[in-house]
């Protein structure tokens, strides 16, 4: 994998408001790190930023190696049945056999679901079985718990360690305790 990611003296405003300034990462492969903050700091905000999907007030991030966004906005089309939508992705991330991550993530039953009729905790998974049958090197992970049962959620830990083992990178945005060790950077130290 070619994963790394930097972010140089970011600054972030939304509206009128700063929400955090002089902020630096730098990680390398087999890196994990956990964004932590209260609700409102800014954590997706950052995540955004990091994955190039919003223009920071300030500052650079440089990248090496793809990237994959997983926060709540899910990105699969709400009428289709869940196994046209995920197609739909394998396609474009030029996956050929997602039958392993959608058996990890029990998605087969599902498959024939319109994506409007998937509780929180299924679209959740869905959007864990696209992240897993992608090639990512770089993963970002805006409250990646949420809604997740506790089966569900040490599967996704377990493929978390596998993927920075293998020389990925993770980034989890959460304001809750993960549940295993990781460094953590709290956004409230550069918040203003
Ligand atoms: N498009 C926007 N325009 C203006 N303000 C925004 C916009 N998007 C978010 N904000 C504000 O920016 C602040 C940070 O939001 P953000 O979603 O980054 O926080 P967060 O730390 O991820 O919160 P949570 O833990 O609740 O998910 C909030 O006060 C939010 O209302």
């Amino acid at each position: 994998m070619q994963a790394s990611l930097a972010a140089r003296n970011l600054a972030c405003r939304r509206g009128d408001r700063l929400l955090f300034r002089k902020f630096d990462l730098s990680l390398h492969a087999g890196d994990t790190l956990h964004i932590t903050g209260a609700n409102g700091i800014g954590k997706s905000s950052l995540m955004r930023i990091l994955a190039g999907l919003l223009r920071p007030f300030e500052g650079t991030v440089n990248s090496t190696g793809s990237l994959a966004l997983m926060d709540e906005r899910l990105a699969l089309d709400p009428e289709w049945p869940l196994g046209r939508s995920l197609a739909f992705w394998h396609a474009l991330d030029g996956c050929t056999d997602p039958s392993d991550a959608l058996a990890m993530m029990d998605i087969e039953p599902l498959l024939d679901v319109p994506v409007r009729f998937l509780s929180t905790g299924q679209r959740k998974r869905a959007a864990f079985a696209r992240l897993l049958s992608g090639s990512a090197d770089n993963w970002l992970l805006d409250e990646p718990f949420n809604g997740l049962d506790a089966a569900a959620r040490d599967k996704v830990i377990a493929r978390i360690r596998h993927h920075c083992e293998a020389g990925g990178i993770c980034v989890i945005a959460s304001h809750q305790d993960l549940g295993f060790k990781a460094p953590t950077l709290a956004i409230e130290d550069y918040a203003t």
